[in-house]
């Protein structure tokens, strides 16, 4: 058994609403791309052009012929023949030198998916060319993957903030006590900053340039001077339709980013008034573990700490922790068989 263990090609697959990473057995994380795909459109036919990183630059400026799409949405599959394009081409970019066997795949999904949703990300990867397909819920990996105590009998928190959900969970003995997923992530934050440009400054800008504000100067905390960081935002000016450029500053961006932070705060003070007091007592001591690319936002922790009053901490690699989780659940699979569903 040993021996065939040393071919094998199982991976595991953190399917992002933003991003899919792929981890291979024994080699770690080997592949971290936009989940984006983009077809050339011709007499009604589509045809692949781009995937991943290509496919992004794409985004908000392809002409009528090209046509851009992100398969997921808050989590699960928006659009079932792109998503299946896009694992495909993820895996095989994966194995380039070695595609001899079909592999085993577990991939990460959010608490909150249903049946429905379950079945259409399983039937995609098996689709895509796996031999098996198993489902792991998204906080237990993330839990995995930032190192918490996960099959102890104390409580742990994790926070992780995606681009398309925020999931919340307290989990104990290998499993989850408790999990919200809210339907607010890195998106969100993006449409936030569209929106107040919009609003205040009569500046419509694209999705790229939002989300390159909130990654630059983003803040989801006031800056303590009243004003902050500064950066130059270009777009269109709706009175007159000409390109404009606004000077935004930190404290304009941490005023836009307000309603979508507050609603990942509430969505942990649910979560703790929720938990079990014993759970409440450990995840205290142990404060709360914050994942996701999200996570990366500037004072994310802080203001999280603000809002609860507890300890927060941010992974060693936030926008890898699902990815690792999801993986060791592959290389550990006797101990963690339990948190991995192969069935339903
Ligand atoms: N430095 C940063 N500051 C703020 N946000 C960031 C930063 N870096 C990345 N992000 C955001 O993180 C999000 C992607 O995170 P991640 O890859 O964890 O999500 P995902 O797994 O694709 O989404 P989901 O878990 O919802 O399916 C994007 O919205 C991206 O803009």
């Amino acid at each position: 058994m040993a021996f065939f263990g040393l071919f094998s090609t199982d991976i595991a697959i953190d399917l992002g609403t933003a991003n899919t990473l792929i981890y291979v057995k024994n080699k770690g994380v080997i592949l971290n791309e936009p989940s984006v795909v983009a077809y050339h459109v011709k007499d009604g036919k589509k045809q692949v052009l781009a995937v991943g990183e290509d496919a992004k630059l794409m985004l908000g400026r392809t002409p009528g012929s090209i046509e851009a799409i992100r398969p997921m949405r808050e989590g699960v599959i928006a659009d079932f023949d792109s998503a299946e394009e896009m694992i495909k081409h993820f895996m095989k970019k994966a194995f380039r030198r070695s595609s001899i066997t079909k592999p085993k795949v577990i991939v990460c999904v959010p608490h909150g998916a249903t049946p429905v949703e379950k079945r259409a990300i399983r039937q995609s990867v098996l689709s895509a060319g796996a031999r098996k397909c198993g489902l792991i819920a998204e906080p237990i990996a993330a839990a995995i993957g930032a190192g918490m105590p996960i099959t102890e009998p104390t409580g742990s928190m994790v926070v992780d903030i995606g681009g398309g959900t925020t999931e919340v969970a307290v989990l104990s003995l290998g499993d989850i006590v408790y999990a919200r997923s809210v339907r607010v992530g890195g998106d969100r934050m993006d449409d936030a900053i569209i929106n107040y440009l919009r609003r205040h400054h009569n500046l419509l800008i694209g999705e790229s340039t939002a989300e390159k504000v909130k990654t630059t100067i983003g803040t989801a905390r006031m800056p303590d001077d009243g004003r902050g960081a500064t950066m130059m935002v270009r777009g269109r000016d709706l009175l007159n339709g000409v390109p404009k450029e606004v000077e935004l500053t930190q404290a304009m961006v941490a005023e836009a980013l307000a309603e979508p932070i507050q609603q990942i705060c509430e969505a942990v003070m649910i979560a703790l008034e929720a938990t079990p007091p014993d759970l409440a007592a450990d995840i205290v001591d142990r404060g709360v573990m914050l994942s996701g690319g999200g996570a990366m936002l500037g004072e994310m922790d802080l203001a999280l700490r603000e809002q609860t009053g507890l300890m927060v901490s941010l992974a060693d690699q936030p926008m890898n922790c699902v990815a690792m989780g999801t993986g060791r659940a592959l290389e550990y699979e006797k101990q963690l068989r339990h948190v991995v569903d192969f069935e339903s």
